[in-house]
């Protein structure tokens, strides 16, 4: 067993795709832009489920499943709609040997599939509000490079879909949901994010609005959209005429009918690729606790030829018994007593698969009454090492995986922090983004400007007159989100836009990078 040979700094490619095969996260699968979910990733989904699913569940809403096989009819029932994605959707063309009479869509999104069920179920503002989510596979055949979550044709997802009477219901709804998402990242997966609402260049075309939580990856300098929460306002049930009876009308003697106002949030399965590419290390994985499938590994060391079998059998009984202590409080623990592979190779191993906690236990210990802890997030070999009683152990370790959480958190926080640059100086817009930043701007909101900054900011061809640290053609940035969190500065008609050639001023702070 070989660990990872190549460094995360120095081909971020390869070292991704060994970390995720060598930490049997992903296998490799023979059709184009689609892989193998193994169990180590399946867990994290999972825990990811449970979390979110217990949430929603708060708010009433109620899981559903809807065909994955869409009507061109209904798929297509506003061109606008698809007409920005025709591209990407799978059709079923062909049965056996029999071709369809009308192909059908495989489903990358379920609004066509679901809202004419809404307006079947929704006559009176007593069917509101209309709360579904469905936990589901999409498909999208995407044209741009697949990368193992973070873009493939398939993947998981939850969809959330609601229908509410009133816009401040709906409004409120959203926000909920991009906060909870916003916690999946950071307190589930340790991953730090940005809340933001999207421009009306980025945002849903569907969608009155569109809030987002944005990440960043500090090896490409690369933001990524993390989830988001869309307001569909009244655009779908319009299209799809889902309407009440407005039940205050009814005393005025109008039966005026409303169209319901709706809402519309996804998560995916990208959020297990941006886990790893935040906290995985040139050792492997690096899982965060609370989403660990294993959290921690105990191993007998100092297991030698000349012991004695009782010696042995004993260490063996003192590891299963601090395995079991740890499983009583909660702990999710393996051990290892695999015969004939040295502690070093085990050590490998388990590090590859980013186990959060090693805990080794040897003669020399069970002297002392000691374990030897090794957190699997600190690089540092020595500083990683810890000791503890083992009459302590039920009360130390769980405290100290609660501390190897907040801390991977800290760590990708404060480089996301220090990697968004605040600037107003176009000058200094390209190279800040060179140096594998994301910007925060002042910007105009304008779609036109917009479009231009990302003309302005894309790295030509080599010799073009290109910065000289340009190893490639590069995108450029387009905007990320506008942060909920907006800095001091911009004044209303005074601050200019960001773009040096255009003459609006600046509406707000706008975070702009080069993304996946
Ligand atoms: O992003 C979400 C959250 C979950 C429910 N859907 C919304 C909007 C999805 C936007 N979107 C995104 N991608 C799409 C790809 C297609 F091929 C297609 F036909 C339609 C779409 C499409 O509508
Ligand atoms: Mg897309």
């Amino acid at each position: 067993l070989i660990g990872i040979d190549v460094a995360k700094d120095d081909d971020l490619g390869e070292w991704y795709q060994q970390v995720i095969t060598k930490g049997q996260m992903i296998s490799y699968y023979d059709v184009a832009g689609c892989y193998i979910l193994e169990p180590a990733s399946y867990a994290i989904w999972e825990s990811i489920k449970a979390w979110f699913d217990s949430q929603i569940k708060t708010l009433k809403v109620r899981n559903a499943y809807f065909p994955i096989f869409i009507s061109a009819d209904n798929l297509e029932r506003e061109k606008e709609h698809v007409e920005g994605f025709a591209a990407e959707v799978a059709w079923v063309t062909k049965g056996g040997k029999s071709d369809l009479e009308k192909p059908v869509a495989v489903r990358p999104t379920s609004e066509t599939a679901m809202y004419p069920y809404f307006a079947k179920k929704i006559q009176s503002h007593r069917d509101l509000p209309l709360k579904l989510n469905q936990w589901n596979n999409v498909v999208r055949w995407e044209f741009k490079h697949p990368m193992p979550f973070i873009r493939s044709r398939e993947f998981l997802w939850q969809e959330g879909h609601t229908a509410h009477l009133t816009k401040e219901e709906a409004g409120l709804e959203v926000r909920q949901i991009l906060d909870w998402y916003a916690d999946v990242y950071q307190e589930l997966l340790a991953v730090p994010v940005v809340k933001g609402q999207k421009t009306e260049n980025e945002k849903f075309p569907g969608a009155d609005y569109t809030t987002t939580i944005e990440g960043f990856i500090p090896a490409t300098g690369r933001g990524i959209q993390a989830a988001t929460s869309h307001c569909l306002g009244q655009h779908f049930s319009k299209m799809f005429n889902i309407t009440v009876e407005d039940p205050n009308a009814k005393e005025a003697g109008k039966s005026e009918h409303i169209y319901v106002w709706q809402n519309s949030w996804g998560l995916t399965t990208r959020s297990i690729g941006v886990m790893i590419l935040t906290h995985g290390d040139n050792r492997g994985l690096v899982i965060p606790p609370r989403v660990a499938e294993v959290q921690v590994v105990v191993i007998p060391v100092g297991v030698t030829a000349k012991m004695t079998p009782e010696a042995k059998a004993d260490l063996y009984e003192k590891v299963k018994n601090i395995a079991d202590d740890l499983i009583s409080v909660g702990v999710r623990v393996e051990t290892d007593y695999r015969e004939g592979y040295s502690p070093g190779w085990k050590f490998n191993d388990w590090e590859l698969k980013g186990i959060p906690l090693r805990i080794e236990f040897g003669p020399k210990d069970a002297e002392k009454g000691v374990v030897t802890t090794s957190r699997r997030d600190i690089d540092n070999k020595d500083q990683a090492r810890g000791e503890t009683m083992v009459d302590n152990l039920k009360e130390a370790i769980p405290k100290l995986l609660e501390t190897i959480q907040t801390d991977m958190f800290n760590k990708a926080e404060k480089a996301y922090r220090e990697h968004r640059v605040q600037l107003t100086d176009w000058e200094e817009f390209v190279p800040t983004l060179n140096g594998k930043n994301v910007v925060l701007v002042p910007h105009c909101e304008g779609e036109k400007c917009e479009d231009e900054v990302k003309d302005m900011s894309a790295r030509k061809e080599i010799g073009d007159n290109v910065a000289e640290d340009a190893k490639a053609p590069a995108m450029g940035a387009k905007s990320l989100c506008i942060p909920f969190e907006q800095p001091e500065g911009i004044k209303e008609g005074q601050t200019k836009c960001i773009n040096p050639n255009c003459k609006n001023f600046a509406k707000a702070w706008v975070l702009f990078g080069r993304s996946y």
